[in-house]
């Protein structure tokens, strides 16, 4: 179904949504390219005419994107409003199609092209290496003491070299199947499979799930538990955890007067790792849309740190490289402004052949910095397994 050129794809448990051709792409950038896009979206929204019989989450007229995490970045951000979308819930599948002449023609799914063969590729250090990455850390819990600031995400890339031809939908297909709990997706040739979700919007609620302390997952059943009641009471990542679900809190409550997150945060368990998580919830009292939270909220302390703008400087200053979309919002608006968007973890930028991978961890004053690069490493597994052959 994913087109093998440039794959779309949306896509968790039995909901998903498969973007075919390309009939409006839009293109932001800078400090503006959130408020940008949803100005964008109204102005193409409020010119469609759009036939929507089903009027369910993700019918009609549709736009997938994924946007870069720096204002400083040199990628660009995209909405892409796919030709052909074919969508799927648990009940009923559809085909959404998309043209300048109206009616619409009707659709034609193209047939499936089989997958190409199987791909392997090695990743290696960035412009980060384990011991630079070591030392970026050791500077950043440094600067914490000093009280500069009480939590920085620091990340650092793996590069490969996708083989001449490589069919990249094998990659997200294994994603997707490894991991089914998180939101798989592509776009714009940024791939990925997060478990973060950054924002959703249905019908004037509004959710999202923070994650933020992390633990490796047991050998066994008995270490597994045990690894899962050492993470739910670590002081260390209680507070890393605080820190992103009071963040989410206070950008929510000027568009969600009850807003609220669970009590407590709960272990969430991934085949990778365990995570400290927290749903929230809330009604919206604004009308904002999907895109609009998405601006509100990112980036949120999960991705950056705390204080926000102290944690941003910290990265560029340590980080020697552009983060591109990783960590930044992906997912997809509809018409009416609801959406879904992830926080674009476990992902990687594919581009004329290269492949880039991106992973971090949340640094706070107990961080042990050898222990963020084995963090770093088991947040890279979902892409490195992908890209390996299935055995
Ligand atoms: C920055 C990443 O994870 C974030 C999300 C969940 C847990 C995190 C942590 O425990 O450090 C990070 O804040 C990443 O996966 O690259």
């Amino acid at each position: 179904m994913l087109d093998r050129r440039h794959p779309l794809l949306w896509s968790r448990r039995g909901f998903g949504l498969v973007g075919i051709g390309e009939a409006v792409r839009l293109e932001f950038c800078g400090p503006t390219r959130f408020a940008d896009a949803a100005s964008a979206w109204r102005t193409l929204v409020a010119a469609a005419t759009i036939t929507d019989p089903l009027r369910r989450t993700g019918t009609g007229l549709i736009a997938l994107g994924s946007f870069a995490f720096s204002d400083h970045s040199a990628e660009t951000s995209v909405l892409i409003v796919p030709e052909l979308i074919v969508g799927r819930d648990v009940d009923q599948s559809w085909v959404t199609r998309v043209g300048a002449g109206y009616p619409a023609p009707p659709p034609a799914v193209p047939p499936a092209v089989p997958f190409g063969d199987d791909i392997e590729v090695t990743l290696r250090p960035g412009s980060l290496d384990a011991n630079g990455y070591v030392a970026a850390v050791t500077a950043a819990v440094s600067r914490i003491h000093d009280h500069e600031l009480s939590k920085v995400v620091l990340a650092r890339e793996l590069v490969g070299t996708l083989p001449a031809g490589g069919d990249i939908r094998r990659v997200i297909d294994a994603l997707g199947t490894r991991y089914p709990d998180c939101w798989t997706f592509c776009v714009d040739g940024f791939l990925g499979a997060s478990p973060e979700t950054l924002v959703s919007v249905d019908g004037g609620s509004v959710s999202a799930r923070v994650l933020a302390g992390s633990a490796a997952r047991g050998t066994d059943a008995e270490s597994d538990q045990a690894a899962a009641v050492a993470l739910a009471t670590s002081q260390k990542d209680q507070d890393e955890h605080e820190f992103a679900v009071q963040n989410v809190l206070a950008s929510l409550r000027a568009h969600s007067a009850d807003v609220t997150a669970s009590e407590q945060p709960f272990t969430l368990k991934l085949p990778n790792l365990w995570h400290l998580a927290s749903d929230i919830e809330g009604e919206l009292t604004d009308g904002s849309t999907s895109l609009d939270l998405v601006r509100a909220l990112h980036p949120t302390a999960a991705v950056a740190g705390t204080p926000t703008k102290t944690a941003l400087a910290l990265i560029e200053e340590l980080e020697p490289f552009d983060r591109g979309r990783y960590a930044g919002p992906v997912g997809w608006i509809g018409a009416d402004g609801d959406g879904e968007w992830a926080v674009a973890l476990r992902s990687a930028q594919v581009r004329d052949g290269t492949i880039t991978a991106y992973a971090g961890a949340g640094i706070v004053s107990e961080s042990v910095p050898q222990r963020e690069l084995l963090e770093t490493r088991m947040k890279f597994r979902p892409i490195v397994e992908a890209l390996a052959p299935i055995e």
